[in-house]
């Protein structure tokens, strides 16, 4: 029997990533080729918003999907996240050349306890919900926060684009596929000081420190550079990554909604208080999702250099949600 229509919220829907990110929501390569979805698009209130979401559904529609089994298009968050089974909170400011993603923060942090609410008041109780608008982090905490009649592990931020970013360049490293990597992980805040440690990686079977057997490159060139690349593509391309971010967005609801199996992804979650993060805070950890749900890794070995790294990152988040906190009432 074919399959119940699941409702997919996106906002920021006339924009760069999701013009690179309906489309393929829409032809089944997030939630799977037998599962109709209706696309609920949020955009701005404003006329050259709303056109241009206009203009997207337009184009959705004449790709004729047989998935896409309705849409909503709508400026009005409440109407967005009606029953919604799973949320891509895009909508935000990107940062420009010389910014820092907690640049954004003020001027984002508004629209995520908006929508926060908004979510809190109409949503599916199990929605699955990835914030993607910088920083990202912090925002889905203060989705989370501005939630408090969902579940918390419902809020996740997206650190999938560096996890994606840390294979490929372990991959060119080594001359290896990137399919052939196992259990690497990107700790903390999507921001430059997040730590991809590849301590527990392997690649094509081999420990990926002996695999790689360079561990100055690794330090001072692998770790700075995956924190980096965000900066990179700007300066490259004059406004921030779109396609990947789009493509690291769907990895992420994919393996959330559909499993790994036993795969380890990276996914900003809620900490449970392990690893010395402090119970709530939105970190970067590894995960195995298995029916629906995330299943942190556990019981990993915290040697001095990776504590200094993760020690470092949740400090940043820590001055964010500081930085907000009065915000929220
Ligand atoms: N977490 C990650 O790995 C990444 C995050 N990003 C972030 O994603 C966000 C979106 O990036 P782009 O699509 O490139 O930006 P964009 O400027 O092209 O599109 C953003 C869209 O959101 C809309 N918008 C703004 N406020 C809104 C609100 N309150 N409700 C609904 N829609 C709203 C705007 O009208 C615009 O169409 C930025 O914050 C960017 O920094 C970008 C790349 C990677
Ligand atoms: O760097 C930015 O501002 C956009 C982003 O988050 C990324 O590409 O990682």
């Amino acid at each position: 029997m074919a399959k119940a229509p699941v409702r997919v919220a996106v906002t920021g829907a006339a924009g760069q990533i999701g013009y690179a990110l309906l489309f393929r929501i829409a032809s089944g390569e997030m939630l799977g080729k037998d599962q109709p979805v209706i696309l609920q698009m949020l955009e701005l209130p404003i006329d050259k918003a709303q056109a241009a979401l206009k203009g997207v559904m337009m184009e959705l529609e004449d790709c004729a999907f047989p998935l896409l089994a309705g849409m909503v298009g709508t400026a009005d968050p409440k109407v967005a996240f009606k029953d919604a089974d799973y949320a891509l909170l895009v909508g935000a400011k990107p940062r420009g050349p010389g910014m820092e993603r907690k640049d954004l923060l003020m001027e984002n942090a508004k629209i995520f306890i908006e929508q926060g609410k908004a979510l809190d008041a109409v949503a599916s109780r199990n929605i699955k919900v990835l914030v993607v608008g910088n920083p990202a982090n912090t925002n889905a905490w203060i989705a989370m926060k501005s939630a408090p009649s969902l579940p918390k592990e419902n809020f996740t931020a997206m650190l999938r684009l560096d996890h994606n970013r840390a294979l490929s360049q372990l991959a060119s490293k080594t001359g290896k596929p990137v399919d052939s990597m196992e259990k690497l992980i990107v700790w903390g805040n999507h921001s430059p000081t997040m730590y991809p440690d590849y301590r527990f990686a392997t690649i094509a079977g081999q420990a990926a420190p002996a695999a790689v057997n360079d561990d100055a490159w690794y330090k001072n060139e692998f770790i700075p550079k995956v924190g980096k690349r965000g900066a990179a593509i700007i300066e490259a391309r004059g406004v921030s990554s779109a396609a990947s971010a789009a493509n690291a967005a769907i990895d992420h609801m994919r393996d959330w909604a559909l499993g790994t199996n036993g795969k380890w992804v990276t996914m900003g979650v809620p900490s449970d208080g392990s690893y010395g993060i402090p119970e709530g805070t939105l970190y970067g950890v590894p995960v195995t999702c298995v029916g629906g749900k995330y299943q942190r890794v556990t019981g990993l070995a915290i040697d001095d250099f990776s504590r200094q790294k993760m020690d470092f990152t949740l400090k940043e988040l820590q001055e964010e949600q500081d930085g907000v906190k009065s915000m929220l009432g």
